[in-house]
């Protein structure tokens, strides 16, 4: 068997999720939305599909790199296919990125699992088919009623224990909201969470990426205070001797790195230095599903746990093949958004959670996805 070809379809989704200038999402008016399905094809008609913003899979990215390295591949050779395509990124002018190399790996993962009618997170190692989840939060925002206050990051927390989650991640404020960055206000929205939902619950904080050692340490000990479980990118982590320092200040488990690039070789680093007590890998942020299993991997190897970062058919397969990860994160949640309603293009969610706080893997081979082919064939613009 042999790719024959890599496509991407563009299409359009109503949304009402809207993103602020740093890049983080919101609620906001309906708008309409772009969305890219990549799709690797077989020469005996197999397919295996993801989903990635269209500008991460643009043209050019698809022929300098994607065609080149797949076309003419056996598709079970993905290991080979991958570390291909990572010697290509060091050459392409940080043009192919590491969600770029996730997003057609996944597809990759997507075929074989399909080919063999087998769930992805089976083929991974099946190590449980439910998962824990907690909830993780949008950012704090100034919406009236949303997550503009304290009391109302402890008011949503309520209706999501409500919900059946059995840990609660907070997002704080973070610029462009005016009072932002405010570490007294991170403290107090934390306050008020662990006030809400009482000592039973988990709670986690991930605030503004870009504190001081000073300010970090500050929070990091008022969160021991409130019990909180770990304490997630205070600062920049491109400044590993930052993490070995906090680490080293603070009782609380220190969680990361989440947005550092240099995949599990940066995350070995990590380890070795000492920087964080909880690992921290994403598909997307890795490079797909092998590299965040080789972290995985690697945190086990020290007996530590790796968080596996974000929501998703990816992640979550990930999350029911190991055992050193604690919770699938689900998310990102906030009280004006249904976080059960699919996208348009998805005729059920990937991740559905029963009252208990548990999302089931998808028993769909594949990774899992619900993919409405009609929606997306109607409303294809490229
Ligand atoms: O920083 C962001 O863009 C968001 O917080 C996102 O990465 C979120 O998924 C996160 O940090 N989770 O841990
Ligand atoms: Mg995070």
């Amino acid at each position: 068997m042999k790719i024959e070809s890599v496509d991407v379809t563009v299409f359009t989704y109503p949304t009402r999720r809207v993103s602020d200038s740093a890049g983080h999402s919101h609620p906001g008016p309906e708008s309409l939305a772009k969305m890219a399905m990549l799709t690797i094809t077989t020469d005996e008609g197999d397919c295996g599909y993801s989903f990635a913003p269209p500008e991460v899979v643009r043209p050019y990215v698809v022929n300098a790199f994607f065609r080149k390295v797949l076309v003419g591949q056996d598709p079970f050779n993905r290991e080979r296919i991958w570390q291909d395509l990572v010697h290509w990124q060091r050459g392409s002018a940080h043009q192919l990125t590491e969600r770029a190399l996730s997003f057609v790996e996944q597809a990759l993962w997507d075929l074989i699992g399909r080919k063999l009618k087998m769930p992805v997170y089976k083929l991974l190692g099946g190590y449980r088919d439910k998962v824990p989840a907690y909830g993780s939060t949008m950012c704090g925002d100034e919406l009236e009623g949303g997550l503009s206050t304290p009391d109302e990051f402890g008011q949503f927390a309520e209706k999501l224990v409500a919900r059946g989650y059995k840990a609660i991640k907070l997002h704080t404020w973070m610029p462009p909201v005016a009072f932002a960055p405010d570490p007294k206000m991170d403290v107090k929205a934390c306050a008020a969470v662990r006030e809400a939902v009482g000592p039973d619950i988990d709670l986690m904080l991930d605030g503004y990426h870009w504190y001081s050692r000073s300010q970090a340490l500050y929070i990091g000990k008022e969160l021991e205070k409130l019990n909180f479980a770990w304490f997630e990118e205070p600062m920049e982590e491109e400044s590993m001797a930052s993490y070995i320092w906090l680490s080293e200040n603070l009782s609380i488990d220190v969680l990361g790195p989440e947005s550092l690039g240099g995949k599990h070789h940066s995350r070995a680093d990590w380890v070795k230095a000492g920087a964080c007590d909880i690992l921290r890998a994403g598909a997307n942020g890795v490079g797909g599903i092998s590299p965040t299993m080789k972290v995985a991997a690697l945190a086990e190897s020290f007996g530590m746990d790796c968080e596996v970062h974000g929501n998703g058919a990816a992640s979550l397969a990930v999350v029911g093949a190991i055992r050193n990860c604690r919770w699938y994160e689900r998310g990102l949640l906030h009280p004006f958004l249904e976080y059960d309603e699919p996208a348009a293009y998805l005729n059920s969610i990937v991740d559905p959670m029963d009252a208990d706080g548990f999302v089931h893997l998808p028993q769909r081979p594949g990774l899992g996805e619900d993919i409405n082919f009609e929606y997306i064939e109607i409303n294809t613009v490229s």
